[in-house]
């Protein structure tokens, strides 16, 4: 089993805390991403599990194997682990199938076992016809794929990957992102992946840990991050979420609030715990407001920008009542909004978040 428990685990360099009481639990098999703006420590969680840093407190378990407490330190080489790096250091004097089958070759495996394992790896990753390649004929998506077969024909129960996409362009990072769901459905391995992109995380991932600072926000599947974030960092790191305050909160039913918005009564999601409270914060998406109909009375507001994005337009507002509060609408592309024009909008879904 590879399941991976972190409990409590704190970090420093010198002074400066770089991870600060984390505790997750991955399940053994999953596939969970780790999310964070710049320097909220998504590199040194990774680095600490494959223990190439040793903790300060707090500790690390693989299966049932404690690889890292402040008083024990199994050694990297030692934790059977796969790790694929951003930077994917291939031999570049050997042939692809000879970077892929190196590690085993070190491990003292039989050369028919290592042909068929190599073969096999190189198969999954759709590089069966490119074995005799150096690395230098191959683009940068199959040198990655080529890292990938690396770290998999050992066949870890663990892989950590820390942004194994970041040089690669957009079309091969979509293809790649697909190659990552297919290596975690055929080897059922537990898959940690870092990355700073937020879509291909909620992409790929079973759930996503947001970090910021050094601490764990919330650890969530995508779907639970976007529609009740635990707090105003995830809902505004989310997509670009926005937070707006809402005034005299009272329970309707279940899970349903009715508050004041902008003036305005509005019906929003909540826990099924959230209590009668005098203010609280929202979170909203753009997909969770909508023009107003005629007629209807909504937020009165004005347009500050309006960027064509393709398939739809987004629509910036300031509303007249708080100007200070930026939102944005979606609009259909061929809709001709001016910034400027006075508009109405409702909020059809928002989410109170929890106190
Ligand atoms: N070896 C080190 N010595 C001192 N400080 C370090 C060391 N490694 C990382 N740090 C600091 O720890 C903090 C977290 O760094 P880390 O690389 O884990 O963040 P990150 O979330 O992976 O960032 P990014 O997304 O930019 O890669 C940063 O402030 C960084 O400067």
């Amino acid at each position: 089993m590879s399941a991976i428990q972190i409990s409590h685990l704190s970090k420093s360099f010198t002074t400066q805390p770089v991870l600060n009481d984390v505790s997750l639990h991955i399940r053994h098999g999953e596939f969970v991403a780790v999310l964070g703006p710049s320097g909220c420590g998504k590199t040194t969680l990774l680095r600490t599990i494959a223990g190439f840093e040793p903790v300060n407190s707090g500790s690390i378990t693989v299966g049932d194997r404690l690889f890292s407490s402040p008083d024990i330190h199994v050694a990297p080489e030692k934790r059977d682990l796969g790790i694929v790096f951003q930077n994917y250091a291939l031999w570049p004097h050997m042939s692809v199938e000879e970077n892929v089958a190196y590690s085993l070759k070190v491990a003292g495996m039989d050369r028919n076992e290592r042909r068929t394992r190599t073969k096999d790896a190189l198969a999954l990753v759709g590089l069966a016809d490119y074995a005799t390649r150096r690395p230098s004929d191959l683009s940068g998506g199959q040198r990655q794929r080529v890292a990938l077969a690396r770290c998999l024909v050992t066949r870890p129960g663990v892989v950590l990957l820390d942004e194994p996409l970041a040089n690669l362009d957009v079309h091969l990072r979509a293809t790649m992102e697909e190659e990552f769901s297919r290596f975690h459905q055929h080897t059922g391995a537990t898959l940690l992946y870092i990355t700073h992109d937020q879509q291909e995380a909620m992409a790929i991932a079973d759930r996503v840990v947001v970090m910021n600072e050094g601490k764990v926000m919330q650890f969530a599947t995508p779907q639970t991050l976007y529609r009740e974030p635990a707090n105003e960092m995830v809902a505004t790191f989310i997509d670009d979420g926005r937070v707006i305050p809402a005034k005299n909160i009272q329970r309707a039913e279940s899970g349903i609030v009715l508050a004041e918005i902008l003036g305005l009564r509005c019906r929003l999601r909540a826990s099924p715990e959230q209590m009668a409270v005098a203010s609280a914060q929202v979170s909203v998406h753009a997909t969770g407001l909508r023009f107003a109909d005629t007629g209807e009375q909504g937020i009165a507001a004005r347009i500050t920008r309006v960027i064509y994005r393709g398939g739809y337009r987004q629509i910036d507002v300031e509303p007249h009542s708080d100007p200070e509060l930026r939102l944005s609408l979606h609009s259909p592309a061929e809709k001709t909004w001016q910034a400027g024009d006075n508009v109405t909008f409702m909020i059809a879904d928002g989410w109170i978040i929890p106190q």
